[in-house]
């Protein structure tokens, strides 16, 4: 018998060989199916022999793949212990996934542990084996089993003498998505609801594959478990955990340090292109141009070190508060449950889990972002000495227009010289079409800088020049707000003449009067056109040639286009001046903290956006050839729900507050789908563009896939996110806020993100037949959950993780993506997952009541998540405590002997 580390170290062996083909893929093509895993098997015993006569072993079986080229045992899996019983059937099953370079040559070798009493189960799984005494085993190859009758195979389990035959072990084949109806009774257990092993039988011998095609470039190293459980009505289901990492986790953030340096580069550029400034602006431009300098290096270096990170694709736990890595989401990675049924096709449920997006970094010592903002905002108001006060709601509508005014520009000037070649070619329908087109957009401009803000931070700049003097040497008034800072008359500096407030309005509403000109010279020569096609009296006629010798088309339309032209380009370079003077206010009055908080900003967005964006994809890919969820999606939108039990006490508040604002911040986010230039995994990357004001993750798909979209979302419809945040915190330190601390901040993240998503159900039945939601057995209406939704959210109730229960109903009712949260997603998140695939099975799938609880042991014992947390933490243990666990809510403690002090 091998020793626990020696289990252990093959453990390790065994992960780093299932990570070797982390690409899982095929090559290019429409490729994007990683290879399924194919060879899937349950195990049952009879007539097990415990060592004392009177006892019923509580067997184990131990899963060990025979290497051909190593010659030696390599553990893969273990199934959970049932207790006494001599006829055990296990529910958790063996998977080969397609990774695992399984043969008809693999041998599989079977040993069959009796772990004699409960009390072992307090130590970990692995160390078991030193206390378990030996039963017996088995070998098999793989491709026995494929060759069996009935794909299934009775084996003699050999005691370790190799004398003795120590009872059987019964090894089924079993294959997702193609199960029938088997009646399930010829093997006699002690126990009533442990019946039949065999739980799958299959016509043919090809697995089919079922699941959607689309499994993604983005996603790798797939883990995956299988189980079967009974339903009510004794039937069998059988179950398939898949997680997988995705790379997204460092793409996303790369992407996003490369658009903050951009964006932060043209600050500086505009800074500088502000002119000549006072003394006192001037002083204060500097050094606000010194901080987006450091801000710049600090993320040109950040993003030198990620370049050097390579075939990694998620942050394990224990990098939290890395400073190379802040920006790279924690422990990210999807889950899918499929559930096969007998009689009923199959149903997958995905999740997305995440650790707190949070600037872990930085820390908490002063809490987080939502604190600290409004915190800083209130400061800005009253200190705001040096410079003029902007409210948020200006910052942001400066940054609106500066963001409008760099699209519109250059678009305008596209258009006009396309309205010139459709002159051109003497073409009417293309004047009109150009014609349009332009006049919509002019028109757009010219309502953008209708703004009174531009107006106002004009004249604040031109106080700001040298050498201004105002009429009355008085206060300049800003738009309703003062300015703090008195604008004082500097003698040696020429005086600039006074201010005409009228000098801006005449200038905009000449665009307009400019595109007027160009309308109705548009109009002249399209009706000249006409009246040549009529038949005309002779001298008419002769004018008409006379007023074409005139000029050609285009000579006639180029005069008023160029002044249209440079109309717009001079009002631009005026209101891109006007408007990052008022940034410059922003940037001024916030040094350094503004900085710093913008940092803080950048980090958990980029973490959030991550995982956001892994999880568009996820149900993107899930839904490509669902009609009615893509009608959803280009319609109304998305809900992106996300599950936190961060705890309201302590360092936990101010992660909770940074994960509040990233959360908030990805109402800025759009998505548009794009058509790949090729199938190759580089051309189907996500790529990111935009500011911080606004971001657009571009997803390109396969042209196969791309072609059967709706129109709306092949012309590029921008795609919104909703994003909502619940939060209840479960363990020992939430117990300490709600007794003595302060639960508030939960209370107005459940109660804001309530009203949300009423606000999303709304629309969204406004918009979109409800038909086109998914179907589910539990039925009731999504009115009614939100309306309980609402009331729990108020009730003042210790623990109430029902919010979360019903949050998480709603989103699946409502086809949006659902996320699971807390600090690292390794424990309570664990917990929280493996809780909700469980509730699905017995709300969606019939589980029988008496395997609830086996079957959520199962998951926490042998399933994806205590994988999740050997891949962070190397070691195969919850990082709980018994006194914390008391405090857990029951349904979220994990089994005995998963849990304890973890060694690092
Ligand atoms: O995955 P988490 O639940 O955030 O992990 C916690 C765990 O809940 C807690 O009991 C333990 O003391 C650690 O704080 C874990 O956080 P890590 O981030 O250290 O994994």
């Amino acid at each position: 018998m091998e020793d626990g580390t020696q289990h252990l170290a093959h453990c390790m062996v065994d992960m780093k060989e299932l990570s070797a083909n982390p690409e899982g893929l095929t090559a290019a093509g429409v490729i994007l199916t990683p290879k399924l895993p194919q060879v899937e098997f349950s195990l049952a015993c009879n007539d097990l022999v415990a060592s004392g006569r009177d006892r019923k072993p509580n067997a184990l079986v131990q899963v060990s793949v025979i290497d051909p080229h190593k010659q030696h045992l390599v553990s893969h899996a273990c199934t959970e212990i049932v207790e006494a019983n001599k006829d055990p059937l296990f529910l958790t099953g063996v998977t080969f996934p397609s990774e695992y370079p399984a043969s008809p040559e693999t041998l599989v070798k079977l040993t069959v542990y009796d772990a004699k009493d409960k009390s072992q189960e307090s130590v970990s799984k692995w160390l078991i084996f030193f206390c378990s005494s030996l039963l017996g085993s088995a070998t098999f190859s793989v491709g026995d089993l494929l060759k069996a009758k009935d794909e299934r195979l009775t084996l003699s389990l050999r005691s370790s003498d190799g004398v003795c035959t120590a009872g059987t072990v019964v090894v089924s084949r079993l294959k997702m998505g193609e199960m029938e109806e088997v009646d399930v009774d010829h093997i006699t257990t002690d126990i009533p609801s442990q019946k039949c092993p065999l739980v799958c039988e299959s016509a043919s011998h090809a697995c089919v594959d079922r699941e959607n095609p689309l499994t993604g470039p983005v996603f790798k190293n797939p883990v995956c478990k299988v189980y079967r459980f009974q339903t009510v009505d004794s039937k069998w289901m059988l179950v398939r955990e898949q997680m997988e990492e995705c790379t997204l986790s460092f793409s996303i953030p790369k992407q996003l340090l490369s658009l903050y340096i951009q964006e932060d580069m043209s600050r500086v550029q505009d800074l500088r292109e502000l002119g000549d400034l006072s003394p006192h602006w001037d002083n204060l431009r500097k050094e606000v141009m010194t901080r987006y300098g450091e801000t710049i290096s600090s993320y040109q270096e950040t993003l030198a070190e990620l370049d050097k990170v390579t075939g990694r694709s998620f942050k394990p736990s224990c990098c939290k508060a890395q400073k190379s890595l802040e920006f790279i989401p924690i422990n990210l990675h999807t889950q899918r449950m499929r559930v096969t049924c007998p009689r009923k096709t199959d149903a997958c449920y995905d999740i997305v889990t995440v650790g707190a997006p949070a600037a872990h970094f930085q820390g908490f010592k002063c809490g987080g972002l939502q604190r600290l903002l409004s915190r800083y905002e209130g400061e800005k108001k009253s200190t705001a000495y040096q410079c003029i006060y902007y409210s948020p709601e200006h910052t942001a509508k400066a940054q609106e227009v500066l963001s409008t005014m760099s699209l519109l520009q250059p678009l305008i000037t596209s258009l006009a010289d396309q309205l010139l070649q459709a002159a051109q070619e003497r073409s009417s329908t293309g004047l009109r079409d150009a014609l349009k087109s332009l006049s919509d957009k002019t028109e757009n401009l010219v309502h953008t800088l209708k703004d009174e803000l531009v107006k106002s931070a004009l004249l604040a700049l031109h106080a700001a020049q040298p050498g201004y003097v105002s009429k009355n040497q008085k206060q300049t008034a800003v738009q309703g707000e003062s300015v703090s800072f008195p604008l004082k008359h500097q003698d040696s500096i020429p005086h600039h003449k006074e201010y005409d407030e009228e000098e801006w309005d005449r200038a905009w509403a000449n665009v307009a009067k400019c595109l007027t000109c160009v309308i109705a010279m548009v109009d002249k020569l399209l009706e000249d056109d006409n009246s040549k096609q009529e038949p005309v009296p002779e001298q008419q006629l002769a004018d008409v040639i006379t007023s074409h010798n005139l000029g050609e088309w285009r000579e006639q339309l180029c005069p008023p286009v160029t002044r249209l032209k440079e109309c717009v380009m001079e009002v631009v370079e005026k209101a891109k001046k006007a408007m990052t003077f008022v940034l410059l206010q922003e940037a001024a009055c916030s040094i350094p903290q503004g900085f710093l908080l913008q940092q803080r900003r950048d980090v958990v967005f980029s973490q959030a956006l991550a995982a956001l964006a892994c999880g568009f994809i996820m149900k993107l890919y899930a839904g490509i050839q669902d009609k009615g969820f893509l009608r959803q999606l280009h319609l109304v939108g998305m809900v992106a729900q996300f599950e936190s039990l961060l705890s309201t006490y302590s360092e936990e508040i101010g992660m909770l507050e940074d994960m509040e604002t990233g959360i908030s911040d990805l109402q800025r986010v759009m998505f548009k789908i794009t058509e790949a230039k090729t199938d190759d995994l580089g051309d189907l990357q996500p790529l990111v563009c935009g500011r911080r004001d606004h971001f657009t993750v571009e997803v390109p798909l396969p042209r196969l896939f791309f072609q059967n979209l709706p129109e709306e979302i092949k012309e590029g419809k921008p795609l919104r996110v909703f994003p909502v945040l619940f939060n209840v915190g479960i363990n020992e330190q939430q117990t300490i806020a709600e007794r003595f601390g302060d639960i508030s901040l939960q209370e107005r993240i459940n109660q804001k993100n309530f009203e949300i998503l009423e606000a999303y159900y709304k629309s969204l039945s406004e918009k979109v037949p409800l038909e086109c939601l998914p179907c589910f057995q539990t039925q009731t209406d999504i009115k009614e959950l939100l309306e309980t939704l609402g009331q729990n959210v108020i009730t003042k109730k210790r623990k109430n993780v029902e919010i979360l229960w019903i949050a998480g109903t709603i989103c699946r009712r409502l086809n949006g993506i659902r996320f699971t949260s807390c600090k690292s997603a390794k424990d309570r998140t664990s917990m929280s997952v493996t809780l909700e695939q469980c509730a699905l099975l017995r709300d969606e799938h019939q589980l029988n009541k008496d395997f609830f609880i086996r079957a959520l042991d199962c998951m926490r014992r042998e399933g994806c998540r205590i994988e999740n947390v050997q891949k962070n933490i190397r070691c195969r243990k919850y990082a709980f405590n018994i006194l914390q666990l008391m405090a857990f809510p029951k349904c979220y403690r994990p089994p005995e002997g998963t849990y304890g002090k973890v060694d690092s």
